[in-house]
């Protein structure tokens, strides 16, 4: 009931329905959702504070935060929450592990399952990005380790990313190497964040770079030690906050509307093309070996 409170409270009329008749759905996975605002399921810690109107966001799928179905439906649930909140301005999104941001979509969910599996799992993808690319949040990535994949496209997602300074930890657009194919909307975010001509490079050779070259051609922009990673965030926005709300919320998606609306109008073509692709044989062996060799690299 505390929640439904804060939901009708803080929620704009036009989605106040939508939430309501979702409610059971939305609301039941919660462990935890108390007046301060902090709240927990299996996958997602959100930790709110009221007075700055700053959410930090950490993702929390030990060992590696694998994109699993779970996590991601967990983090578009507490997204939507957070998008509808007016107290919440700014997203900080982190990891609760330590050394991996994230390893990209979880690579279990995309073999051996069925073809209505892949269908929902790449819905689930679609859907964490409409929600990250296309929040009216300032949105900050704190990126505290490794950030492989799909990792990298969270990242991408936000307005401003600060990496850990250790040549470790790599972030890039590695799907080639698996023998899979960054989709278009992949493409359209890093080119938005860093141009055509370094993605076009990057996506083709899947390459991923240590964070000191990735702040040199933008890939992230800023890079602190890894214990001053969360601080620095924060400092951050604060800076992104200090700009008017109505202004700044206009302005984003002068950028990045066309870049959603390109997947908006193709979002059933596009679950087709990944379900066909990612169904066939060839496809499931590369990424069977791609996963032997991770296991490998650890004996
Ligand atoms: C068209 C589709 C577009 C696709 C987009 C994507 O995101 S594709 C995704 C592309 N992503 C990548 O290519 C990233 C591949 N991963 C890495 O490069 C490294 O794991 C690391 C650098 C993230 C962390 O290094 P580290 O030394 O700290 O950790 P570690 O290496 O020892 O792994 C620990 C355990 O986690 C397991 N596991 C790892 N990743 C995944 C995964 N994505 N999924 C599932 N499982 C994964 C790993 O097998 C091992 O399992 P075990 O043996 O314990 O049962």
């Amino acid at each position: 009931m505390a929640a439904l409170a804060v939901l009708r409270r803080s929620a704009p009329a036009r989605l106040l329905s939508g939430t309501l008749c979702v409610h059971s759905r939305v609301l039941a996975p919660w462990r935890q959702y108390q007046s301060n605002r902090h709240f927990s399921n299996d996958k997602i810690l959100v930790e709110m504070d009221e007075s700055t109107g700053v959410a930090v966001m950490k993702m929390k799928n030990p060992p590696v935060n694998g994109l699993s179905l779970e996590l991601l439906t967990e983090f578009s649930i507490s997204l939507e929450k957070l998008e509808i909140d007016r107290g919440c301005r700014g997203l900080i999104l982190t990891s609760a592990s330590p050394k991996v941001f994230s390893a990209g979509l979880d690579i279990t969910e995309m073999c051996g399952k069925s073809a209505e599996h892949y269908a929902a799992f790449w819905k689930a993808v679609q859907e964490m990005w409409l929600k990250l690319f296309g929040s009216n949040m300032v949105t900050i990535a704190a990126i505290n380790g490794s950030s492989p994949a799909g990792g990298c496209l969270m990242a991408m997602c936000c307005d401003y990313r600060i990496m850990a300074d250790s040549p470790k930890y790599a972030i890039g657009l590695n799907e080639t190497q698996l023998g899979i194919v960054a989709p278009f909307w992949f493409k359209d975010t890093m080119t938005h964040t860093v141009g055509s001509r370094v993605t076009e490079q990057s996506l083709q050779l899947g390459q991923m770079y240590p964070a000191p070259a990735a702040l040199k051609f933008g890939l992230v922009d800023q890079l602190v030690p890894e214990d001053k990673v969360q601080i620095t965030a924060a400092a951050a926005m604060a800076q992104w906050l200090s700009v008017p709300d109505h202004a700044r919320q206009i302005t984003k998606p002068m950028i990045r509307k066309p870049i959603v609306d390109r997947l908006v109008k193709q979002r059933e073509a596009d679950i087709d093309n990944f379900v066909s692709f990612i169904s066939k044989e060839s496809i499931q062996k590369s990424l069977q070996a791609y996963m032997d060799r991770l296991k490998q690299k650890k004996q």
